[in-house]
């Protein structure tokens, strides 16, 4: 009997595409039995296909609407991810919340996210009560966080002269200094992956009581040359930077994929330098640029077919009359609600 194949359709903005669709993704999947198809978001997605899996990156009602409409045309096939847990992700208070609902036990390593507040009008901006537990310098972001270039858009803010120039609604965070690396964790099913990036510097004593604001936008995102030039590492002296523990890493990040049911993500974390070891989780990203971590394609190879051929065993089990009534639940699809997102300026008038 001919070796059964598998087609997923991928739904992906183009700046998106361009860097994750590569024809050495295509190929080693493809030479596993899994075509990864294009979705044509110009029609409607349950007219498409047949697909077992959709693999997507597009957010709005309408998407989401199609999406449901597929599902329940195609009840057997997984969507990658669940737009109801991605909608978390949306905005910087859901998304760092889970972190602190989280519990791992771990003898050397403690975790947790730096003090924060949000700040929805230019009032409470100036509202002593609100500034209760944080001092300066803090960062601030923009609450929403769509995938825009202003949700990347925050500002360094030195003291209370610069917060007429903020634009609610944002996160005020205390800034920690961490050493100028910021550890990035890339999680795709089971699979965790740690790399080092550049971060802001430390911020000094005489640099506070110099400036009010710095404004600055993805700072670990510089050209994929400059990152793997080895001058780039050396400079940054990203080298003698010690990697967290893969183990704690493994656990927050198997804990994280459990409480938000996402398969696709990376979380960005600092260590905190007044301890050593204490790190902060400050960013959680739907899928991320995948294509920047080292071996991508066999990384993304492997979890396609991981959660194809289970769910063709359950399938066949289910044939059986052995009863999985949903099989949707292979890779997990319990719902959070968090809601819509709203729209937003940038942190900044
Ligand atoms: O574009 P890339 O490859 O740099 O990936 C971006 C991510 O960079 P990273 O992999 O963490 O270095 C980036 O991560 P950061 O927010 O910079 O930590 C985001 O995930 C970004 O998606 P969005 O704009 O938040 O929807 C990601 O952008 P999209 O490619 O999803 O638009
Ligand atoms: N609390 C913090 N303390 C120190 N640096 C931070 C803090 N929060 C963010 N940063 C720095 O700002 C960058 C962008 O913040 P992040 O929350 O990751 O936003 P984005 O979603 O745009 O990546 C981080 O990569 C890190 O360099
Ligand atoms: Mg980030
Ligand atoms: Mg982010």
């Amino acid at each position: 009997m001919a070796e059964k194949r598998f087609s997923i359709g991928y739904a992906l903005a183009p700046k998106k595409q361009n860097s994750f669709i590569r024809d050495s993704l295509l190929t080693l999947a493809k030479s596993r039995g899994v075509d990864l198809i294009r979705v044509d978001t110009d029609r409607n997605l349950a007219d498409q296909g047949p697909f077992d899996c959709i693999l997507h990156k597009l957010y709005g009602y309408d998407w989401k609407q199609q999406l449901q409409q597929f599902q329940s045309h195609n009840p057997n096939a997984t969507i990658l991810d669940a737009p109801e847990a991605i909608e978390r992700l949306h905005n910087r208070i859901s998304m760092l919340q889970v972190v602190s609902e989280l519990k791992i036990e771990d003898p050397n390593e403690t975790f947790g996210i730096p003090k924060q507040i949000v700040i929805y009008d230019k009032e409470t901006l100036y509202d002593e009560q609100a500034w209760e537990t944080l001092k300066f310098p803090v960062i601030a972001k923009p609450l929403v966080a769509d995938g825009s270039a202003k949700s990347h858009k925050m500002a360094l803010v030195f003291n209370c002269d610069a917060l007429n120039k903020l634009k609610p609604p944002i996160v005020l965070q205390e800034f920690v200094n961490h050493g100028g690396v910021i550890f990035k964790v890339y999680v795709v099913g089971e699979h965790v992956q740690c790399v080092k990036r550049k971060s802001l510097p430390d911020v000094s004593e005489e640099k506070k009581s110099v400036e009010d604001l710095l404004s600055f936008s993805q700072v670990s995102n510089l050209a994929n040359h400059e990152k793997i030039d080895d001058k780039y590492y050396k400079l940054m002296h990203l080298d003698d930077t010690e990697m967290p523990p893969q183990s704690f890493i493994v656990d927050i990040s198997r804990g994280l994929r459990q409480a938000m049911n996402l398969n696709l993500f990376n979380f960005d974390v600092i260590r905190d330098s007044r301890y050593g070891n204490r790190y902060l989780i400050i960013d959680i990203n739907y899928f991320p640029g995948y294509a920047k971590m080292p071996g991508y394609e066999t990384v993304l190879t492997d979890f396609f077919c991981d959660i194809l051929y289970k769910k063709q065993q359950l399938e066949g089990e289910e044939g059986k009359g052995e009863s999985h009534h949903d099989l949707q639940k292979v890779v997990s699809n319990t719902h959070s609600d968090d809601g819509e997102t709203e729209k937003t300026e940038s942190v900044q008038d």
